[in-house]
């Protein structure tokens, strides 16, 4: 059976991956649709790292293939911040406080230094298989005032200069299009079937 689990709690990424598989004939299922999932420790130094720990330890749990994503926002000014913490940037999964710390740590910064990248690691995992990691990045500038109601997370403040447009301001599919996320998953597209098949 084509199954998946994608390793996320996460809602906003859900939606980016059930776009993907779901067209591939996979039935798609989430942290959110499992019961009795233990909570998942993401104490990795790197984005690879981390998901490979989501990835790997609900793989040998469950026995099915996991599709984790580990992913964040690196503000150069910031050096890299916030980087592999991006979920929990304000302390708790607060997607408005994150964006509020956001501009106060960049404020009196002009939009010209307010350079940054997202960037997204895939780890899928299954039994008996190797791992398989591709990575995604994306660059543009932070705003200093919000833009646009789609997407998740740090997209309203995400601005895009060859679009002009925040990814908040993008419909899903312009957003896969050049997302970090998009662009791990056009990697995956052309190594998923073989891996699928090893
Ligand atoms: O660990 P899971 O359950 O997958 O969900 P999470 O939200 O904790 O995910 P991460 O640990 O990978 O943290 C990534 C954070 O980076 C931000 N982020 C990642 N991708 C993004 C995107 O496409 N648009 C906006 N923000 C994004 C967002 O704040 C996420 O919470
Ligand atoms: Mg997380």
């Amino acid at each position: 059976m084509k199954r998946i689990i994608i390793a996320t709690k996460n809602e906003g990424k859900a939606r980016e991956f059930k776009t993907f598989f779901e067209p591939r004939g996979f039935t798609v299922k989430t942290l959110n649709d499992l019961k009795k999932v233990p909570e998942i420790v993401e104490n990795g130094t790197t984005f690879a790292e981390n998901a490979y720990i989501k990835a790997s330890t609900l793989t040998a749990l469950l026995n099915e293939t996991v599709l984790a994503d580990d992913s964040g926002l690196l503000v150069d000014a910031l050096q890299g911040a916030p980087g592999i913490y991006s979920a929990r940037y304000a302390g708790d999964h607060d997607e408005a406080a994150n964006n509020a710390k956001l501009l106060k740590e960049l404020k009196g910064i002009p939009l010209a230094e307010r350079t940054a990248r997202f960037h997204t690691s895939l780890v899928v995992t299954g039994v008996d298989k190797k791992a398989l990691e591709v990575t995604g990045e994306v660059t543009g500038n932070i705003l200093e005032v919000p833009r646009g109601v789609d997407g998740f997370g740090y997209d309203p403040l995400f601005y895009v200069p060859e679009l002009k447009k925040t990814f908040a301001q993008l419909t899903p599919a312009e957003k896969n299009r050049i997302s970090h996320r998009g662009r791990a998953l056009a990697v995956l597209n052309e190594k998923f079937d073989d891996w699928w098949k090893s």
